[in-house]
C-alpha cells in the first residue's frame, strides 16, 4: 500500500484532546497556556483523565478524547508523544507535540511557542507529516495479538551473560542468523533513537522503509540493512530474548513462536510547524555535523 507523505489540513477545528507526561505537576502553567490560546479560538480542550486527575482540573476518558477531538495534544517529551501516537493509533487523529521533556527529537513546539503556534494553526499555517508505523504480529498458541510501534521493535538478549539467536525470514525465508546482543527494526523516524546508538543509517524521517541493525553483533559480516517498505520479516528466537517495543512494552519470548513485523497500513500523523527542518534538528538536538 502506498502511505503518502503529507496529508490534508484540518477543515474546521472544534475540541483539542490532551495527554500530559505522567507524574509531571510542574506542567500545570503551560496546560493553562493551551486552554486560554485554544479559547481565544472558540475551541474546547478535553484533558485525558489520569493527566486531569494528577492537575486537579475534570477529565474524559482516553477513548471520548480521541473520539471527540478534532487533534490530539501530547505535553511531555518524546516517550510522552510515542505513547500517546500508538494509544491513539486506531482513532487517526492528528497529533502535536509540545516539548516539555529532555531531548525533544520529535516534539518541535516549545513551551514559550504555544500561544504564537496555535495563532498560527489556526490560520492554517502548519503541516501534517505521515510518519510509518510498524505493524507486529506475536504469534502465541495459534493465536495472534497485534502492536503497533512508532520508533523500533527491538529483539534482545533477555541475559547479561548470553548472547541471543535471532533468526530472521522474508515471506517464510530464512536471510540470516543474528547472534549477539540482539536487533532493532526501526521505523525511519526511529532511525534517530536507539538504532543510532547500534550504528544504523540515520533515515529521512518521510521515507518508507524498515531498518534492520543488528546490536553488538558478534561477527565481521553483520550490517545495518534497509528494506523495502512492503516486506514482511518474521523472527524467531529462544527463551533467552526478550521483545520491547518503542522502549515502552516488553514481551518474553518464551511465550512467543513467531513475530511479524511490517509496515502498518496508516501512519501516525504529526502535526509540525512549517519551519521545522529535519536537518536543523539533527544539528540542533544530536550535533550533526559537529567535529
Ligand atoms: N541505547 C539507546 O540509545 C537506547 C536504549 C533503549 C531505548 N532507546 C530508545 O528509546 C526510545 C523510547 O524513547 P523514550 O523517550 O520513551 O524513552 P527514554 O525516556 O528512555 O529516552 C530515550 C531517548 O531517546 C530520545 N528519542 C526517542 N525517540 C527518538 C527519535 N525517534 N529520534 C531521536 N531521539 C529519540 C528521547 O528523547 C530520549 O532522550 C525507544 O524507541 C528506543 O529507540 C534507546
Ligand atoms: N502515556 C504514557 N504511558 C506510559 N509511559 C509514558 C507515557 N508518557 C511518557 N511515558 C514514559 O515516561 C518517560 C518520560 O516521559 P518523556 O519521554 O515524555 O519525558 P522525558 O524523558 O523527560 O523526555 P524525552 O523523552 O524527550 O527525553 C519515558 O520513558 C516515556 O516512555
Amino acid at each position: 500500500m502506498k502511505i503518502t507523505n503529507h496529508t490534508h489540513l484540518l477543515t474546521q477545528i472544534k475540541t483539542v484532546g490532551l495527554v500530559c507526561k505522567p507524574n509531571d505537576t510542574t506542567l500545570m502553567p503551560y496546560v493553562e497556556e493551551i486552554k486560554s490560546a485554544l479559547q481565544l479560538q472558540g475551541v474546547a480542550l478535553l484533558i485525558e483523565q489520569t493527566s486531569a486527575q494528577m492537575l486537579g482540573y475534570k477529565g474524559v476518558s482516553f477513548e471520548q478524547m480521541c473520539e471527540e477531538s478534532d487533534f490530539l495534544i501530547s505535553l511531555g517529551g518524546d516517550g510522552s508523544l510515542i505513547a500517546l501516537c500508538r494509544k491513539s493509533f486506531a482513532y487517526h487523529k492528528p497529533v502535536l507535540g509540545i516539548y516539555a521533556g529532555q531531548l525533544g527529537f520529535l516534539t518541535d513546539i516549545q513551551t514559550d511557542e504555544i500561544r504564537q503556534f496555535i495563532e498560527e494553526l489556526f490560520l492554517g499555517h502548519y503541516r501534517i507529516d505521515i510518519r510509518m508505523m510498524l505493524e507486529i504480529s506475536l504469534h502465541v498458541k495459534g493465536k495472534i495479538e497485534k502492536i503497533v510501534a512508532f520508533n523500533d521493535i527491538v529483539l534482545s538478549r533477555s541475559k547479561i551473560s548470553h548472547m541471543s539467536t535471532i533468526k530472521a525470514y522474508v515471506d517464510g525465508k530464512l536471510f540470516n542468523s543474528y547472534y549477539g546482543d540482539g536487533l532493532i527494526v526501526s521505523t525511519p523516524t526511529g532511525s534517530t533513537a536507539y538504532n543510532l546508538s547500534a550504528g544504523g543509517p540515520v533515515v529521512y524521517p518521510l521515507t518508507e522503509a524498515l531498518i534492520l541493525t543488528p546490536i553488538c553483533p558478534h561477527s565481521l559480516s553483520q550490517r545495518p540493512l534497509v528494506l523495502p517498505v512492503d516486506f514482511e520479516i518474521s523472527f524467531e528466537s529462544d527463551g533467552d530474548t526478550v521483545i520491547v517495543i518503542d522502549g515502552q512494552d516488553t514481551y518474553n519470548m518464551n511465550e512467543i513462536e513467531r513475530v511479524c513485523v511490517r509496515s502498518a497500513k496508516e501512519g501516525a500523523r504529526l502535526i509540525h510547524s512549517l519551519d521545522r527542518d529535519y536537518f536543523d534538528v539533527l544539528k540542533k538536538k544530536l550535533h550533526w555535523g559537529h567535529v
